[in-house]
């Protein structure tokens, strides 16, 4: 495994080799997003023995958006087993992008994998709850135990979300309608806008990338936040779903699970051993963060960290 120092020099050397580059663009659906400042850069490193490695914006806190799946999903099959996820919502790639609904319609009626909208509004309809309330309690005490301190909801993102989420909303009917969403589909696209609202700094996202890395137990707090054998799960999902129709060519690069989020998080993991999260608003057309994208690739190529073999 590589060193802390070696860890530091090469994500030192990622920030500076992109934080120049000024392709993509903030996400500007969800009008709140628009508005944050796009040079923000920050890269984090966390090994599994807890080593902290933070390079550039750190402390920001940014909507944690679709990184926020991962960490419901984990949710679900701690409380109710892996099966649940595999038979309701399904593991499938769309090749759509994250909200289409063109793919929920051209398959059985699922809602395909838990990391595109559809799939994650159908995975907040499987935790079991009685009120809203506590459906989205489940959600934020999860979070905050994989990232191992306080969370809050970013409120002007939340509001700038709920007030623009008719397609969330449609989906979530579609879903209903051929039995494939299991609450009321207005309570699933609430709290699933409210867990996409998320704050979080990359040094927190992080923390929860890092338990995933260190097989379910935070490697910080040392608390155990999912069960050891759903984790190759998680990161198999990721691999094949977590950049959406992006997902290929992120594996092809990268060599790595990972997920990414509109607000500009991507959560990377290398399994067993350490989590590398970029941050940087502007994305690709996928809805995926460019510079972090870069730094990650850089980072996995330079330690030559891709899961699937030596590329040297
Ligand atoms: N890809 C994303 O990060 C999308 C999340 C966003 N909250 C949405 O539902 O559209």
């Amino acid at each position: 495994a590589p060193s802390k120092d070696q860890l530091q020099k090469v994500a030192e050397q990622a920030h500076a080799k992109f934080k120049d580059d000024k392709s993509g663009k903030n996400a500007d659906y969800i009008p709140a997003l628009a508005k944050v400042p796009s040079e923000l850069f920050g890269i984090v490193i966390i090994t599994k023995d807890g080593d902290v490695i933070k390079v550039g914006d750190v402390d920001t806190p940014f909507s944690i958006q679709s990184c926020s799946k991962v960490f419901t999903m984990c949710l679900v099959m701690q409380e109710s087993g892996d099966k649940i996820v595999y038979d309701k919502v399904n593991v499938e790639p769309t090749g759509e992008a994250f909200n289409s609904i063109t793919a929920i319609e051209e398959g059985d009626g699922r809602a395909d994998n838990p990391f595109v909208n559809a799939g994650a509004i159908a995975t907040v309809s499987l935790i079991k709850a009685k009120s809203p309330e506590e459906r989205w309690d489940k959600i934020h005490k999860t979070y905050e135990k994989f990232a191992g301190s306080k969370l809050i909801v970013m409120p002007d993102i939340f509001k700038s979300e709920a007030d623009t989420n008719f397609r969330n909303r449609g989906i979530a009917h579609v879903l209903f309608n051929s039995g494939n969403l299991f609450c009321d589909p207005l309570e699933a696209t609430e709290v699933y806008t409210k867990q996409c609202s998320v704050g979080v700094t990359a040094e927190q996202l992080a923390v929860m990338g890092s338990t995933l890395a260190n097989g379910g137990v935070n490697p910080i707090t040392k608390e155990k936040c999912i069960d050891k054998k759903y984790v190759p799960k998680v990161l198999a999902t990721m691999t094949m779903n977590g950049f959406y129709d992006g997902s290929g060519q992120w594996a092809w690069n990268a060599g790595l699970p990972a997920k990414t989020g509109v607000g500009g998080g991507i959560v990377a993991v290398v399994p067993g051993e350490l989590t590398i999260v970029g941050f940087a608003p502007p994305l690709d057309t996928y809805g995926n963060s460019v510079r972090a994208q870069k730094a990650i690739e850089f980072i996995a190529s330079e330690l030559d960290l891709n899961i699937f073999g030596s590329t040297k």
